[in-house]
């Protein structure tokens, strides 16, 4: 009667020629009708409240497709085997056991999600069986599954560790074992028509493990996401930037704990002025040591590019080869390298102590790379990146340069935006940012007063908070050093080009020139003295010509 009642409510019934047959509004009872005189083709037990006995199948002879989905049901198939029973979902029950299924021959679907099932069994003689899902249950192994003409297998969210039992299912198109902790992707070699395979969230490591998959043409869909062979892939293919801080610290930490213990009691003072090639920071740098002598030395960091034109070793940098790189990182020297354009360029710790012991606070250059590299020391640097506003002024003034390929120029541009969003999504990463426009060149390189302004601002800003007093005098006393600067023809003359007499003089320089009163190392010119020094512009420029 409440069968009835529930046809009725559906408006959806009939004598002895139904198509469907659906059970929705039943209240909680205990299930047991007999209704053999119906013919259901079809019955949706989905979410019937407390279905535990599904006996009441047993007098439906014609049914095709059965839903008894998210119930309490243990048994599995505990009722007469329905001739023509295709489809069953008996997901989300509390079944553990299956039993011999040759009675229901003509089962094509079957599916038996959220159960508590341990072992595939009892499927052999289910000859049209073609989907098969047994997604989160406690199946620890592949078996049971001999020839079945399956095209789609699910067993995502199982216990299985390797591939197997599935080397017979020729005609397999769709396989899920997600969710598992499979290693090795072994097992699948003959599975011909697998066209989409997903292996998400498994323990594959190694991408070596394709090649068990490297012969199956119609694949289509792979998917390793959230396999630790995905994560390799990335940082060794296209590893974030902290990844590769991290190994350069390691690598530098090691070697120098091999060599020395480093001292971490109080970090020198460091400036680091950051920014896409060519932006113009390290001129920034070089002109900084020179009019802040008394403050900063430069930092001359070691690379394996040969020189350009102009630049002289231990001035620029320490040109050195491949081996003696290597060789120096194996014994500890560096704090930070990184590659760069197909060379190695490295900062020594002796470069930052040699200024510190002067009394200085070493103050370098350096892609954004040893920035993140920097971080990962105790070093405890202000950094300041320099950024260009205008692409197209930048590319022009990379152009004017002529020392870069159309690919690195381009590189160079694309890497713009790493910094802008480096500087967006870490707020506090630079301690200022200094946007370099056209302005910024023609003051920089120009010769203008007014870079001097900019100079004592960076210097304001960079130093605020390091721990040498020296220092935190320029802050605390609101007071900026003694005017150590020419008046802007000295310093026109300072940045124009060489002298005539400086050999090889008559071709074009390749780079801007190199600000006169650059210290060398050798000589190193600096007074402790904050006043200014008549002689600044005489020396520089009779380095230059030397
Ligand atoms: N130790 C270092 N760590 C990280 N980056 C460095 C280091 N030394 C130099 N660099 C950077 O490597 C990049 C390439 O330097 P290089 O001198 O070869 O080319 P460049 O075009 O003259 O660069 P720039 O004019 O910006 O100094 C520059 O951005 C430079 O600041």
């Amino acid at each position: 009667e409440m069968i009835s009642n529930s046809i009725f409510q559906l408006g959806r019934f009939g004598t002895g020629l139904q198509h469907s047959f659906y059970i929705l509004s039943l209240p909680h009872i205990y299930l047991h009708v007999n209704i053999c005189c119906l013919c259901c083709f079809f019955i949706n037990f989905h979410n019937f409240p407390q279905l535990i006995d599904l006996s009441c199948v047993s007098h439906m002879p014609y049914l095709v497709v059965l839903d008894a989905s998210y119930n309490e049901i243990s048994n599995f198939f505990e009722f007469q085997p329905p001739k023509n029973l295709k489809e069953v979902n008996f997901s989300h029950n509390r079944m553990t056991k299956m039993r011999d299924l040759s009675a229901y021959a003509s089962l094509t679907k079957l599916v038996l999600d959220y159960n508590s099932f341990s072992e595939i069994s009892g499927l052999e003689q289910c000859c049209r069986l073609t989907h098969l899902s047994l997604a989160h249950n406690k199946i620890s192994r592949i078996s049971g599954l001999g020839g079945l003409p399956l095209t789609h297998l699910c067993l995502r969210g199982n216990h299985l560790e390797k591939i197997e039992g599935l080397e017979h299912l020729k005609s397999l198109q769709v396989l899920d074992l997600s969710q598992n902790r499979i290693t090795s992707l072994s097992g699948l070699e003959n599975l011909h028509l697998l066209g989409s395979l997903n292996l998400e969230k498994n323990l594959v490591s190694e991408i070596q493990e394709c090649k068990h998959i490297h012969d199956l043409l119609l694949l289509r869909d792979l998917s390793l996401v959230e396999n630790p062979v995905q994560v390799s892939s990335v940082n060794m293919y296209d590893p974030p930037m902290d990844v590769v801080a991290a190994r350069d610290h390691i690598t530098h930490l090691v070697y120098q704990l091999i060599s020395t213990l480093p001292s971490a009691d109080s970090p020198y003072p460091m400036l680091v002025l950051t920014g896409p090639r060519g932006c113009g920071k390290r001129e920034l740098t070089h002109r900084l040591c020179q009019e802040f002598n008394e403050y900063f030395a430069y930092g001359i960091s070691h690379t394996t590019r040969g020189p350009y034109f102009g630049e002289e070793n231990g001035l620029d940098y320490h040109f050195v080869s491949e081996e003696a790189f290597q060789s120096m990182i194996h014994t500890g020297k560096f704090i930070q390298t990184i590659q760069y354009g197909g060379h190695s360029y490295g900062l020594t710790r002796d470069a930052v102590e040699d200024a510190a012991r002067e009394g200085l606070a070493c103050c370098v250059h350096m892609e954004l790379e040893g920035v993140f590299s920097l971080k990962k020391t105790y070093f405890e640097p202000r950094y300041i990146l320099l950024i260009p506003t205008q692409a197209e002024k930048y590319i022009g003034h990379l152009k004017a340069r002529g020392l870069y390929t159309h690919a690195q120029m381009d590189a160079a541009v694309s890497r713009i935006e790493l910094y802008a969003n480096t500087n967006r999504q870490h707020p506090g990463f630079f301690d200022n940012v200094i946007p370099c426009g056209t302005m910024f060149f023609l003051l920089l390189y120009g010769g203008f007063n007014i870079i001097q302004w900019l100079i004592r601002c960076i210097i304001i800003i960079s130093c605020c908070s390091t721990k040498c007093s020296k220092y935190s005098q320029l802050i605390f006393n609101g007071q900026i050093p003694n005017d150590p600067h020419p008046g802007a023809d000295q310093l026109a003359a300072a940045v124009s080009p060489c002298s005539d007499r400086r050999p090889g003089s008559n071709v074009k320089p390749i780079l801007p020139p190199i600000p006169t009163g650059r210290r060398t190392p050798a000589a190193p010119s600096l007074s402790p003295s904050p006043s200014p020094k008549p002689g600044v512009e005489e020396e520089g420029n009779a380095n230059m010509e030397g």
